[in-house]
């Protein structure tokens, strides 16, 4: 279970942390002083604290030196009174994850929990490229044992000591995230922070100020100086995911940050030097944007200081089954099932489907497959549905959230009729609750508060339905944006992920 440390001199703000925080499952410890929490730190170090700058026997500046000392990579979200502001901002060009003024909106500190301890996950939870290395629960697992995905795994090996920019390339779903953080993981600045950032999921004024910060004033709704991933993550990697997406401006502001590791925050004066490692992926055909003119050859080249090319998963041969097997024994703990195999017929039709969401599809096909499987063998019927529901989705080239339409539910229930399913009043339970979560956080944007206020239910019972089900909020949303006309000045809104 993760740890969390509360450091606060008011007692009242560990109370509402942990009233807070109910819903995450995880081991909260308080402490009223810096020697306190230094004390609870040295003996359990924290995955993520929450720091009050203001403390009665250090400054919170030199405690958070001092976390950061025990732990470079422990995410650290800074709690000040408004009239200290400053100080946050100073915490976070020192690699602070974040901060929050006080009164604390619960909401918000729930957010950037949640974010602090996936970056944590990413940093911190190590990528076996080896299987056999399991229990899989310490690791994540990156299988594969074909020709093409050793080749991806020597390359990882070869590049990951060398200071140069990496772009992953693939089909969405096919394990660029993983091939990131092995990277990061295995370079020499593995005891630096790892940053992520979806460049599909901003707007162009939200991604420029998440990457390079901006000053007090530089758009509408910049109410204060925010320092930028670039600046908070020096000495430590950037991982750009969709880079393709990222509109001209914002191209042209990075390939300068990689020519002189420069920049300037939006709407300021001041150059600020930063020392980052840039690992993008993208799933779009790059050198066809260059020759549109919609990416910028100069940036291309710059990114691309080593390529490295994920195979989709319909070409991994024998892979396929062990992967399956992976997510068997993965998902069968997980969803406390008995399940411990597969009815040959079932795998061959796992086998036979061209998977194009890739890893991630088949992983979400078995997860829904395995919720509503009793027994121990993991049968055909139970995974006909998935597989309908999968191959009759729009092709979105990834995205495995299924697209709800009128007579979804009714071509549905026909046919788990017509496959004889004896489970159909659960099943069908289950495909309506998706068709509802995936309506509605369209709706919200992905805004999970937002969706749970409406549905009448916690963020916690709708975060558990959202795992249960195997809905993934960023393709919902992505679906959505990419369903709707863009105005040209979109206004920002808080996208989905960000608090
Ligand atoms: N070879 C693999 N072994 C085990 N798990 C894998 C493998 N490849 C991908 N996965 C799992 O599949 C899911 C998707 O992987 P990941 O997020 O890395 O893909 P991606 O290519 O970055 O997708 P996108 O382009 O949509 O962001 C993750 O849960 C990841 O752990």
């Amino acid at each position: 279970m993760p740890k969390l440390l509360s450091i606060d001199d008011d007692r009242s703000i560990h109370h509402l942390i942990r009233r807070a925080l109910e819903e995450l499952d995880l081991d909260i410890s308080s402490a009223s002083t810096a020697e306190e929490a230094l004390a609870s730190a040295e003996q359990s170090p924290p995955d993520v604290a929450v720091l009050d700058v203001v403390l009665p026997d250090m400054s919170g500046m030199d405690l958070f030196a001092k976390l950061k000392e025990l732990d470079p990579r422990m995410p650290v979200i800074i709690v000040t009174a408004v009239d200290t502001s400053e100080i946050a901002i100073e915490a976070m060009k020192l690699g602070a994850f974040d901060y929050l003024p006080k009164p604390i909106d619960v909401e918000r500190l729930l957010c950037m929990v949640e974010q602090a301890l996936e970056s944590r996950r990413m940093m911190t939870v190590p990528v076996a490229i080896d299987q056999l290395l399991t229990p899989a629960e310490k690791h994540d697992a990156f299988v594969g044992r074909s020709e093409s995905m050793q080749h991806v795994f020597k390359a990882i090996g070869r590049v990951a000591a060398q200071n140069v920019t990496v772009l992953i390339r693939g089909e969405s779903g096919t394990g660029k995230e993983l091939v990131a953080r092995a990277i990061y993981q295995h370079g020499s600045r593995s005891d630096g922070p790892f940053l992520a950032v979806n460049c599909a999921a901003l707007s162009e004024t939200l991604l420029e100020s998440e990457l390079f910060g901006h000053e007090k004033g530089a758009f509408t709704g910049a109410h204060s100086r925010r320092i930028g991933k670039f600046e908070q993550c020096s000495g430590g990697t950037i991982f750009l995911d969709e880079v393709g997406d990222m509109t001209p401006a914002v191209q042209g502001k990075v390939l300068r940050l990689l020519q002189e590791q420069k920049f300037e925050r939006v709407g300021g004066n001041e150059t600020i030097e930063t020392d980052v490692r840039l690992i993008s992926a993208t799933n779009r055909d790059l050198e066809e944007m260059c020759r549109h003119g919609e990416f910028r050859e100069d940036l291309y080249y710059r990114l691309n200081g080593y390529t490295i090319e994920l195979p989709p998963l319909k070409d991994r041969g024998e892979d396929r089954i062990l992967l399956i097997e992976h997510f068997l024994a993965r998902l069968a703990k997980e969803l406390d099932k008995e399940v411990s195999g597969i009815a040959p017929d079932a795998q061959a039709a796992l086998l036979e489907y061209d998977w194009p969401g890739n890893v991630r599809e088949l992983e979400s096909v078995l997860r829904r497959a395995l919720l509503y499987c009793s027994g121990t063998v993991l049968l055909e019927s139970a995974l006909n549905k998935e597989l309908l529901k999968a191959s009759t989705s729009p092709a979105t080239d990834s995205k495995e959230a299924p697209t709800p339409n009128d007579d979804g539910l009714a071509r549905f229930i026909e046919s788990r009729i017509e496959e004889e399913s004896s489970d159909l009043y659960a099943e069908t339970l289950a495909e309506m609750e998706t068709q509802l979560l995936t309506i509605l956080l369209r709706h919200t944007e992905g805004n999970q508060s937002e969706a749970a206020r409406i549905l009448g239910i916690t963020r916690g019972s709708l975060r558990n339905k959202i795992r249960s089900l195997g809905i993934s909020i960023d393709q919902v949303v992505t679906v959505a944006e990419e369903d709707r006309e863009v105005p040209d000045n979109k206004p920002d809104t808080v996208p989905a992920g960000q608090c």
